[in-house]
């Protein structure tokens, strides 16, 4: 139907089960129902260890869910063999960590061409689009410099420009703020803004920070490995 939002993120009854050696296993997510829109900004806050990552795993397509089935953006994913899972993770996922994960030794336009690489796209097209990536989150005057010649928030602003590199439909943010200062944060999280209104980009959002969480258009609280709460955040109109 015209007008309606597509659902890039859909999940039905996610179970996930860790065998931690026979006979015991620990059902850490019982039954997760989800739906992240095109377009949607969608912050995931919990307390430490009620499951979050291990959803994100999921949704990332990192670990395969127990029981359930997870849609993105039309696919499958739990029908998808290990061997398409990389391809889909390197064209429909871009991942923002905590910890930033650039490879060193090599520099910020090198680790955001990686995707595209990986993506078969050619070298010329790959260093235009990751030169424009790095000038839309102002890191173009420090394309050469590697990873270890940044601090945290470059790091991280690199870190996003390769996310987004192969224009994926979702971005995965886990923690992006969470080794940052406040005031880089902020920067930071200002960046996620710009290409939610911007760009259009689908954003879900991992974090501890209420504040920050409540700037995202949903709020979806995890406890315990159950959604238990959802609630509009001060973007949703
Ligand atoms: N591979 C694993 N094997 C066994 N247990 C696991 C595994 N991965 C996670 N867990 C357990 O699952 C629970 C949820 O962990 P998860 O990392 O998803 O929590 P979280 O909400 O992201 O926490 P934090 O905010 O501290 O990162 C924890 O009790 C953790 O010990």
């Amino acid at each position: 139907m015209s007008g309606e939002k597509k659902p890039i993120i859909q999940l039905r009854d996610i179970v996930k089960t860790f065998y931690i050696g026979q006979p015991n296993e620990l059902e850490i997510l019982h039954g997760i129902d989800l739906d992240v829109y095109e377009g949607e900004f969608v912050a995931i806050v919990g307390e430490s260890g009620s499951g979050k990552s291990t959803l994100m795993n999921i949704v990332g397509a990192l670990d395969k869910p127990t029981q359930g089935s997870y849609w993105l953006d039309g696919i499958d994913m739990t029908a998808a063999k290990d061997s398409e899972l990389s391809a889909l993770r390197c064209r429909k996922i871009g991942f923002v960590f905590q910890t930033f994960n650039l490879i060193g030794r090599t520099s910020a336009l090198k680790n955001v061409e990686l995707p595209m690489l990986y993506n078969g796209i050619g070298a010329a097209k790959r260093t235009a689009r990751a030169k424009e990536l790095l000038e839309l989150v102002g890191m173009e005057k420090r394309m050469n410099h590697q990873p270890n010649e940044l601090s945290g928030g470059q790091k991280q602003r690199v870190a996003i420009a390769r996310a987004m590199a192969n224009d994926p439909a979702v971005l995965l943010a886990d923690e992006p703020t969470g080794a940052l200062d406040s005031a880089t944060g902020r920067v930071v999280m200002d960046l996620f803004h710009k290409l939610h209104k911007e760009q259009g980009k689908t954003i879900l959002l991992i974090t501890h920070s209420r504040e920050l969480a409540a700037e995202c258009e949903r709020i979806i609280t995890i406890r315990d490995g159950c959604i238990t709460g959802e609630v509009k955040g001060g973007m949703a109109q």
